[in-house]
């Protein structure tokens, strides 16, 4: 079955919705590891530095959940903690304003310094990833949540950091579970890495397409 992805004229904005003070931690803790690559600092600050940032996680860890990151609380059927759109997993870098229409995905990514792969560029793998989880949002939004089995990335220019980035995807056709979609990344417009990928859909993954167009 071939999927048009200008046709179904549905309409999904994530709205972010997380606990506002797990947030506040989480953009703290991307300004610590800024400030860690950066520092400069002499050994008597690093060390200040180093009881404050245990005291911290002391106080963190006085209550904790000891749980998979995709069955926390979610925002928008994903994870709040999710490894790229998590708002709250400091790792994440994160990708942000996801949304749907008429068939095409898109969010928005900036690079922070610690995504650093070659001088001023992002790193590729880190790239891949962000196109890999938009690609697995238009499956989900236009098929159903499914697994990559195979992802293919042509690096086209330098994707840099700490510029916003626009990453876009849509599911060109479906055979089966077999789900084939690609998706782009862009800078000022212009396209820098292009991901294609062969998705299968998987029974018991959490759905997050309520009005996903049904498989052949
Ligand atoms: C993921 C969490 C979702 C959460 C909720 C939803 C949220 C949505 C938004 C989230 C966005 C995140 C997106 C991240 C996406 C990942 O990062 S997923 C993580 C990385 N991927 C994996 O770990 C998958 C590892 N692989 C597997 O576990 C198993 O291969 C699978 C996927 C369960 C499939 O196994 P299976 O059911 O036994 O299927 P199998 O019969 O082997 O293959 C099915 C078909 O695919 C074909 N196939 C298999 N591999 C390949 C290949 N490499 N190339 C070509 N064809 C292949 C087979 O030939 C077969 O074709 P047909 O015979 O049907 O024509």
């Amino acid at each position: 079955m071939s999927v048009s992805p200008q046709s179904d004229g549905r309409e999904i904005r994530l709205v972010p919705n997380v606990p506002v003070g797990t947030k506040l931690v989480a953009d703290r803790v991307r300004d610590v590891i800024d400030a860690c690559i950066h520092t400069d600092s002499p050994a008597a600050d690093l060390e200040a530095a180093a009881q404050l940032i245990e005291q911290a996680t002391q106080l963190l860890r006085k209550r904790s959940r000891d749980t998979s990151l995709q069955v926390t609380r979610s925002n928008g059927g994903i994870s709040i903690n999710n490894a790229i759109e998590g708002p709250c997993n400091p790792v994440a870098p994160p990708l942000t304003d996801l949304a749907y229409v008429d068939g095409e995905t898109s969010g928005c990514v900036t690079f922070p310094t610690a995504a650093e792969g070659p001088p001023g560029r992002a790193h590729g793998g880190l790239v891949a990833a962000v196109l890999d989880h938009a690609l697995g949002r238009a499956v989900a939004w236009t098929v159903a949540a499914a697994m990559t089995v195979s992802i293919t990335v042509d690096y086209r220019a330098a994707t840099p950091l700490h510029q916003p980035l626009c990453v876009t995807a849509r599911v060109v056709s479906v055979d089966g579970r077999k789900v084939f979609a690609e998706a782009e990344i862009r800078y000022d417009g212009q396209i820098t890495a292009v991901a294609k990928a062969i998705m299968i859909v998987v029974a018991g993954l959490p759905s997050i397409a309520p009005t996903a167009v049904s498989l052949d």
